[in-house]
């Protein structure tokens, strides 16, 4: 499944090249590529500061290490940091996701197996089922769970002592946590898109572990068709990889990761086939806006939610579209990115259009 920064957004097709969500050869490959300690992390300075800070102090008390919850986009890095979390405390690390849990007992199972000190990495923390949310408030603050055996007016709860342990609770929509779980997180971390000469960094590690050789301007033409994402940098390194062993002698130059990318329908600002497809129509057919969703997503053919959770986000986010009560807009980079000029007098939002499409 591929999709950005939500994991309830339909899927765009198998083959969404910059979807920011692990793919099967993503999970293939990621193994091998994920930086080991907070040294070789990439990027998010002031994350990783703050996150050796607690560790070493934990560390020097010989004590177990405050819980952290870590917020951000998919393939940002939360997987990659909460294995660091658990290799820099030397302590082994069990791996789930809130989806995984439905039940309380679910929860009590896990928790109650866990070793003193480890790590529980939980993704998607915000979908946890609301019993086993409430189990972990005071898993978290007391070490302990009421594990309730039976039904109905006989029901008990038997008090269960844990080890202590971290919780590494990932989210891409830290604000639809409840806050009493949020408030019981010792350290939270923000993780930001990274820039294009932390992506460069992240490109030449990884071709370094794929043995693979990119010049400088190779890695920097990736780099800004990575829309600011590790994970897709990596994936579309190993496109143009296939690209420059293929066509070339096997290196990376600018000239080669352009051209590979071009069959690939990224274009030099990450922008796919959907993504322009959704500007095209927006300039096109409606001058630049105010133009309703569903006349939009019919227009590109596409189902609405996968226009507004697809595509969307990352237009919003590239200043190319904007939503308005009125409907979506072009902003002029829309304009100047797809190479047109805006209509004169009105164009994006001009007040000529409203009304005649609703949002
Ligand atoms: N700071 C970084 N430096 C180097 N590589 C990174 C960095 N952050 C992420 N990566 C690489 O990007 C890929 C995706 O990272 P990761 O799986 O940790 O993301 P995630 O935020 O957990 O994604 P999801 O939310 O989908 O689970 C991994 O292969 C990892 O090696």
């Amino acid at each position: 499944m591929n999709w950005d920064a939500s994991d309830t957004a339909p899927d765009a097709g198998p083959e969404r090249l910059v979807g920011a969500a692990a793919d099967r050869e993503d999970q293939a490959v990621e193994a091998a590529l994920r930086p080991k300690d907070l040294n070789e992390f990439i990027g998010q300075e002031r994350v990783r500061q703050q996150l050796d800070l607690v560790l070493k102090a934990a560390r020097q008390r010989g004590a177990t290490a405050d819980h952290v919850l870590l917020s951000g986009a998919p393939g940002l890095g939360k997987t990659t940091l909460s294995m660091i979390i658990a290799a820099e405390m030397g302590v082994p690390i069990r791996i789930t996701s809130g989806p995984a849990i439905q039940h309380a007992g679910d929860l009590a199972a896990i928790l109650s197996s866990l070793q003193e000190g480890e790590v529980l990495f939980l993704d998607e923390i915000h979908r946890m089922s609301r019993p086993a949310e409430e189990m972990l408030y005071m898993a978290m603050e007391d070490f302990r769970v009421d594990v309730v055996v039976g039904k109905g007016p006989g029901a008990t709860a038997i008090p269960l002592e844990l080890p202590p342990f971290t919780l590494v609770g990932a989210t891409t929509r830290a604000g639809l946590l409840p806050p009493p779980l949020r408030d019981r997180f010792g350290f939270t971390a923000h993780m930001e898109f990274y820039g294009p000469a932390e992506l460069e960094r992240v490109i030449h590690r990884s071709a370094g572990l794929l043995d693979v050789s990119v010049a400088v301007e190779g890695a920097a033409e990736i780099a800004g068709r990575s829309r600011g994402t590790p994970r897709i940098a990596n994936r579309l390194l190993r496109r143009v990889r296939d690209y420059a062993q293929v066509r070339a002698d096997g290196v990376i130059t600018q000239e080669i990761a352009a051209k590979a990318l071009e069959v690939y329908e990224v274009d030099e600002r990450g922008l796919d086939r959907l993504d322009r497809a959704v500007l095209h129509a927006l300039l096109n057919l409606f001058g630049g806006g105010p133009v309703g969703l569903s006349t939009l997503a019919v227009a590109v053919g596409e189902e609405r939610e996968t226009v507004e959770e697809v595509a969307e986000p990352f237009l919003v986010r590239e200043g190319l579209l904007a939503r308005t009560p009125r409907g979506r807009i072009a902003t002029p980079a829309a304009w100047a990115h797809l190479g047109l000029t805006p209509p004169q007098g009105g164009g994006a939002g001009g007040p000529g259009q409203t009304g005649l499409f609703g949002p």
